[in-house]
């Protein structure tokens, strides 16, 4: 999988070269590549910006240095990505979608956004996305890029240690994960949940769905209203 990330700010993206990314990057799992949307500015000042028609607070970024830029970045089989406060949700799911994709590019905005043109016009010639990763406002693209890119590629094949996890990760059976814990068998006066050293595999999985139940009941219970009718057994109802 090859990811594009434009932005103003290139130097926001560093993290992504670091860590588990950073590993997949040196083992050929995934290309990223980050450009400074200042390199399609034609004026001296490198100006992205400009008034908003209409009116009202901010600045909006500029049609004509955001066309050219993703004509270069954006390819053949190219899904464009561009974070909005106004977008769909990113969601577990989306995610394993992306996972699939041959190239991603992520537009980062920042004032009030982009030209909507710029999405319009893209959208004739590949998919766009505007995405939303939560319900509250940032100052710009580059954090919600990110999070969707550390939660997409940890899905690849090889990126992860423990390839089981991706499976067994919150929301992917439409639960939240219920708690985890390690040495020392007891610390600071508390003591680790006994079934979990009984060495009887059946009761230490029956007591994790209850807990992963009982956290999403309290936590997240609009996860609960989503779960396809067979997925809760009579037992799961109980709890
Ligand atoms: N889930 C999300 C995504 C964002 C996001 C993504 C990209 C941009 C580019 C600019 N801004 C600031 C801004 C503020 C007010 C209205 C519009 N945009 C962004 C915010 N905020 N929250």
């Amino acid at each position: 999988m090859r990811i594009d990330v434009v932005t103003i700010f290139p130097e926001y993206l560093q993290p992504l070269r670091a860590a588990l990314l950073g590993r997949a990057i040196e083992r050929g799992l995934i290309d990223i590549g980050v450009h400074d949307l200042r390199d399609w500015t034609h004026d001296v000042h490198r100006a992205v910006d400009d008034s908003p028609y209409g009116g009202g607070p901010g600045m909006v970024m500029k049609p004509q240095v955001w066309g050219p830029a993703l004509d270069e970045v954006c390819g053949e089989d190219t899904r464009l990505v561009v974070p909005t406060p106004a977008g769909k949700p990113f969601t577990q799911q989306l995610a394993h979608a992306y996972a699939a994709e041959q190239h991603l590019v992520f537009a980062c905005g920042r004032y009030e956004g982009i030209d909507q043109r710029v999405v319009d016009d893209a959208a004739e010639r590949m998919p766009v996305d505007e995405i939303s990763i939560g319900d509250y406002v940032l100052v710009g693209g580059e954090a919600a890029v990110l999070v969707m890119v550390e939660a997409v590629v940890r899905l690849l094949p090889g990126v992860l240690g423990n390839p089981v996890s991706a499976e067994q990760d919150s929301f992917s059976d439409g639960l939240l994960e219920g708690p985890s814990y390690t040495r020392p068998e007891v610390w600071r006066e508390r003591a680790v949940p006994d079934v979990l050293r009984s060495g009887n595999h059946a009761l230490i999985e029956r007591w994790r769905r209850d807990q992963a139940l009982a956290r999403t009941f309290d936590r997240r219970p609009d996860l609960l209203e989503r779960l396809p009718e067979e997925h809760l057994d009579k037992h799961d109802r109980a709890v």
